[in-house]
């Protein structure tokens, strides 16, 4: 099967110019100007006026299969992946039961494998259940196809367990992805503790308890020589531990989520769990500290957490409501729409962010586009505007902060290895 995508502008040497890619079977086989196909094509797709990048890669999210499909399921999840752009997506292993055994996760994979619309890695535990201190055998699940351990959804509360799978996981050359939080900094908050949690008369969790887990494990990364990735970076404090830590040479990596980037807790004017979501949306201080840290490499990607909950769940108060809120389908659009119309980002560094970053540091084999790489290629619309809506979400998750937004950045086809996962039907 040989597809042309004709006409896109492509990113060639951060900027922007027309070329044609031509698409053999599951790879891309050719790109360049005016390209005419020495031998017959099957298609041929027209780009002319829209952006042709590498598919996003997403090294966040929640597919809540198995045992929560009234959230989301992996062939939804994944297929609102499409929808935003993605073709590659790591989901979180906060799942029912949770990927700790090879045989939980071989299950998981094959789940992922059949019912994705997208190229779906899966992350393993750290430690039983998610909890406790009862390390995961990471050699097993390592041959098992994990592609990075981690307990998301909540922080390893053990130094010394932490030290242990770090030891273990630098040896298997995985990663530790890690949701940092201590528990006994956190006091039942709901919201960021500042004045507006103040103001509304909601608890508030200190940002404390992100930082000071990052700098204990800052440590014991530098100690065991792994790779420490800190998912949703939130705070200026915890930026700048790791600006000093990547100085003094240790392995950290980091993502920061896009609702960091667009919001602060002063978009918190009354009780509303849309807004809820862990960890917090910071100060407006911490808002401009992670802009600052995507600019001068401290943070090094841009992953979604997308976070699907029910509609009943998410209509609760605060006080009740889960933690989380959905990304994949918002994210592109609403990036390119606040930073990259406005001038603060190029279209050149938020790719870098959203595909060409995770895949490098994680080792994927995506997140370009060239020659005799995968045909994962996203399509999108970077002048029409549109507004989000919930009735056009594929997740089966609707809890997003963005919705009646006016945006920019539509995605109009979505390619994964040379087949359509999403196409947009204007
Ligand atoms: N981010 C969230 O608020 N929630 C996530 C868990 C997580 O990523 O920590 C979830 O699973 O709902
Ligand atoms: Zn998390």
């Amino acid at each position: 099967m040989r597809r042309l995508i004709k006409n896109g502008q492509c990113l060639v040497d951060g900027h922007l110019q027309v070329r044609d890619i031509l698409i053999a079977d599951d790879k891309i086989e050719k790109i360049g100007e005016h390209l005419t196909a020495n031998v017959p094509v099957d298609q041929i797709i027209d780009a002319q006026g829209l952006f042709v990048s590498p598919g996003l890669v997403d090294l966040h999210v929640h597919l809540r299969e198995p045992g929560q499909t009234d959230k989301e399921t992996v062939r939804m999840g994944s297929l609102a992946a499409a929808h935003g752009g993605y073709t590659t997506i790591a989901a979180m292993p906060n799942v029912i039961p949770a990927p700790d055994t090879p045989e939980r996760l071989k299950n998981m994979l094959a789940l992922n494998q059949r019912d994705g619309a997208v190229h779906v890695v899966q992350y393993a535990t750290i430690t039983t259940d998610r909890g406790g201190d009862e390390l995961v055998d990471m050699a097993g699940l390592k041959a098992a196809g994990a592609f990075a351990f981690s307990n998301d959804g909540n922080g390893v509360q053990t130094a010394g367990t932490m030290y242990q799978a770090m030891k273990q996981a630098a040896k298997l050359k995985l990663a530790v992805v890690a949701h940092a939080e201590d528990d006994s900094l956190t006091y039942g908050g709901v919201m960021h503790e500042g004045d507006v949690s103040k103001r509304l008369g909601l608890p508030g969790i200190p940002s404390v308890s992100e930082t000071a887990q990052v700098a204990r494990d800052v440590v014991l990364a530098a100690a065991t020589g792994v790779h420490y990735h800190v998912c949703h970076v939130s705070s200026a404090a915890t930026v700048q531990v790791i600006r000093a830590a990547k100085a003094a040479g240790v392995h950290v990596t980091c993502e920061v989520s896009p609702h960091h980037l667009l919001l602060s807790d002063e978009a918190i004017n009354r009780d509303n769990a849309m807004l809820k979501m862990n960890p917090p949306l910071g100060s407006e201080q911490d808002r401009q500290a992670l802009i600052a840290g995507l600019l001068d490499g401290t943070i090094d990607l841009i992953a979604t957490d997308h976070a699907p909950h029910t509609d009943a769940e998410k209509a609760q108060s605060m006080l009740k409501a889960p933690f989380g809120i959905t990304g994949s389908e918002t994210a592109f659009a609403m990036l390119y729409t606040q930073f990259v119309k406005t001038g603060v980002f190029s279209l050149a560094q938020l790719i870098n962010w959203l595909a060409v970053q995770p895949a490098k540091l994680f080792g994927l084999n995506a997140g370009k586009l060239a020659e005799g790489k995968p045909a994962d290629i996203t399509l999108f619309d970077l002048t029409t505007p549109y507004k989000i809506k919930a009735t056009d979400f594929l997740s089966k998750g609707h809890n997003s902060p963005f919705i009646g937004e006016q945006v920019v950045g539509k995605t109009i086809r979505t390619v994964v290895s040379g087949q359509d996962a999403y196409v947009n039907k204007r």
